[in-house]
């Protein structure tokens, strides 16, 4: 791929005798969504964790417009530009909506302090939907709500990479497609995005690319429509007993 935003070569994590992600290569394009897939357990979140900085690498390098983001801090390579929602939606409950998000860009690459990062957390609250909901107690907000801070604190920081891990998971099928409209109008607005996700449909409209992951290994990459018909992945899926 000529000119990849981020690209992750050898990438490897081993946690004691389990090798959780085995040499994963992968490219990632500016503007592209790339769906991250594969059966429980193989390795999706920990390739978040190993790319967003949350873990270190046991081998391999990932990089961002060509320079090496790995063995960094995780604020460090939040600050450069790749920032990520957790599975578990981190709320803070004796705060704010507002304050949530506001306490999600202490990261950021720009420090916002008073009256300025407040204004900021109403233009992210605005651009996931929540504009006027800043002063409700996170115990008020429905669930799609609740996902929609947590993307609005990952906002915060800019990033031009984007993970988010099963961000549409758990949601009705009206809020599914509310779900997937925001998702498409990150991208529209010139970022990148890598999910990790489940939801076939959401996988179907959203996704440029896929990258198929079992035990630990990249097993197929391509059209979500050309994965998903693949033999290997099917299998992988169904368990060797189904196939
Ligand atoms: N901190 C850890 N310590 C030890 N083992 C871990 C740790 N984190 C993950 N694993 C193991 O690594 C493997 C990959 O886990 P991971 O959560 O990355 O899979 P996943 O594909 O995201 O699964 P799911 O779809 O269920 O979220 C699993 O066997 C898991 O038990």
């Amino acid at each position: 791929m000529a000119n990849p935003i981020l690209s992750l070569r050898g990438v490897t994590k081993r946690f004691g005798g389990l090798v959780a992600v085995n040499a994963m290569d992968f490219d990632v394009a500016e503007r592209e969504v790339v769906g991250l897939l594969g059966p429980n357990g193989s390795g999706k979140s920990t390739t978040l964790n190993l790319v967003s900085g949350a873990l270190p690498l046991t081998a391999g390098n990932v990089t961002l417009w060509g320079s090496q983001i790995s063995g960094l801090p995780a604020q460090t390579i939040t600050r450069k530009g790749v920032s990520r929602t957790f599975q578990l939606v981190r709320l803070l409950p004796s705060m704010n909506v507002r304050e949530n998000v506001v306490a999600g860009a202490v990261f950021g690459h720009r420090r916002r302090w008073g009256r300025e990062a407040h204004d900021h957390a109403e233009q992210l609250l605005e651009r996931v939907g929540l504009g006027g909901k800043g002063d409700l107690s996170v115990g008020q907000l429905t669930y799609i709500d609740t996902k929609r801070v947590e993307l609005a604190r990952t906002l915060a920081s800019d990033p031009k990479v984007l993970l988010l891990d099963e961000w549409l998971a758990g949601l009705n099928p009206t809020e599914l497609q509310i779900g997937i409209t925001l998702i498409k109008s990150l991208r529209d607005e010139g970022r990148t995005i890598i999910l990790v996700e489940h939801v076939m449909d959401a996988i179907r409209s959203l996704c440029d690319r896929c990258v198929v992951m079992a035990a630990g290994t990249k097993i197929a990459e391509g059209t979500p429509t050309d994965v998903l018909s693949d033999k290997e992945v099917i299998r992988a899926y169904l368990g060797d007993d189904d196939a």
